[in-house]
């Protein structure tokens, strides 16, 4: 068993007072509906006393998938940050605390390439206590780590994808999993929309089985903020291509007063209301489908805004030559990678409306600085926007990122897959597997 040096703790008290910068912008009332809405839902880890926790052994999942350069370098640890309240909560009242993850997408059982050992390391610099780390999941290794631990300590189990059941939610596996821990904690809302074995199977075999504070608040926001948003509310929706955010599109238009759209995926939209489109990215399969949303924004009243011009490039590359033209004079062989500044400005003052506004997918190829700017804007326009502004993970969260305004929204998902998820309306089997308040 790795024994990492305890380091300087980041309380929850003070990983809150950290993020109330980020939520500086959050009214209390939304605040407090959006908390009240999902602790009605489901029972939270905050609902666990000293008396429930001291001296238990608690099995934690995470989503400490953190990106790793190639000498093993954590290059991101936002996930892992975002992890310690929990942590920090548990070992504050006593309990024994085993943390599971997964990182990467092993394929063939243990590889040193995809071991936790630098989140271990990176954890014990994070919270208070002494942290230890074994190199399974499962069986003796973590029965005898158990059998050595304080309480107020914490323990990383090794990857559980290393085991194929992992992802088939094995019930056996499940079990393994649960075999030396008392009670279930699920926080890892990156992972939430997958129904694998730490993040659901196990939920048969612990009790009771709650809620993190991550997870929580990933929900308070994503869900319940956007269920009852602030109006006017805006969702902005970018990225590649339309098929990736039909559900997206379709759900926010039922809830939003306003839709934005920008990215590959506006070409669609062009090219069903009869416009040229040059060699713009285009889905000839979704154009009717494009129709339909249009078609569906105007029954409900909702504003549905697309760029009026866009840079377009000769060819698909950062030093492409580039021009800005109206959305009805695109040249032929040219594909719009942008939008144009007269769309920004136009998008900002509709933006500068709003009293809340959620962001999935970048305005353009912003990898590339040449097209760029129009998502740098938008994100500019949030950071400085008096009201709640939710960035919904992925690529728009990188280009947040990118622009160093992370600490300005309100709300910056730690989930890709599981945002998407959840704007679309679906169920979290991470979440529902979880006990009811
Ligand atoms: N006009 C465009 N043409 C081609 N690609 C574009 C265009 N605008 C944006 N993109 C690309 O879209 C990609 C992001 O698309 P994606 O649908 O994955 O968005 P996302 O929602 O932010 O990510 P995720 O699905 O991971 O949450 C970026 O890599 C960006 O370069
Ligand atoms: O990075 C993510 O989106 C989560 O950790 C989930 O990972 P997965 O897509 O490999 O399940």
């Amino acid at each position: 068993m790795a024994a990492f040096a305890a380091a300087p703790a980041l309380s929850a008290r003070a990983f809150f007072a950290k993020s109330s910068v980020r939520a500086k912008k959050t009214s209390v009332r939304a605040q407090a509906r959006a908390a009240l809405k999902v602790e009605a839902k489901k029972k939270s880890v905050g609902d666990l006393k000293k008396a429930d926790l001291e001296g238990k052994t608690v099995f934690v999942r995470c989503d400490l998938n953190v990106p790793l350069d190639k000498d093993l370098k954590i290059t991101d640890d936002t996930r892992i940050r975002a992890a310690i309240p929990t942590l920090e909560y548990l070992v504050e009242n006593g309990a024994k605390v085993l943390v599971t993850s997964h990182l990467g997408r092993p394929k063939d059982g243990p590889e040193d390439k995809f071991r936790l050992t630098p989140v271990g390391a990176r954890l014990s610099e994070l919270l208070s206590c002494s942290v230890s780390k074994v190199d399974d999941c499962v069986g003796d290794v973590v029965k005898d780590a158990v059998g050595g631990m304080a309480n107020g300590s914490v323990c990383l189990l090794e990857n559980v994808r290393f085991y194929k059941d992992e992802e088939k939610n094995g019930k056996d596996f499940a079990k393994q999993l649960s075999e030396y821990a008392d009670l279930y904690v699920n926080d890892a809302f990156g992972t939430a929309h997958r129904a694998h074995a730490s993040t659901a199977g196990v939920t048969e075999f612990l009790s009771p089985s709650v809620a993190g504070f991550l997870l929580q608040k990933e929900l308070d926001y994503l869900d319940g903020a956007v269920s009852n948003p602030d109006r006017p509310f805006c969702a902005i929706v970018g990225g590649s291509k339309v098929s990736s955010k039909i559900g997206v599109i379709e759900t926010l238009l039922n809830k939003a007063d306003k839709v934005i759209l920008g990215g590959g995926m506006i070409f669609t939209f062009y090219k069903a209301l009869g416009k040229d489109v040059g060699s713009s990215l285009v889905e000839d399969d979704k154009i009717d489908l494009a129709k339909e949303l249009m078609a569906k924004a105007e029954e409900k009243g909702v504003k549905l805004l697309l760029p009026t011009d866009v840079v377009v490039a000769d060819a698909f590359a950062a030093d492409a030559k580039t021009q800005t033209v109206s959305v009805d004079a695109i040249p032929d062989g040219w594909m719009g990678l942008d939008i144009g500044p007269d769309s920004v400005k136009e998008f900002q003052k509709e933006l500068n409306e709003c009293k809340s506004v959620i962001w999935n997918g970048p305005m353009g190829v912003f990898e590339m600085d040449a097209f760029a700017k129009g998502t740098f804007a938008i994100a500019d326009t949030l950071a400085n926007l008096d009201g709640i502004t939710i960035i919904g993970g992925g690529d728009s969260v990188a280009a947040v990122e990118k622009a160093g305004l992370a600490d300005k929204m309100s709300h910056i998902s730690t989930g890709g897959g599981a945002s998407l998820e959840l704007l679309e309306g679906k169920v979290l089997p991470g979440v529902d597997a979880l006990d009811e308040a």
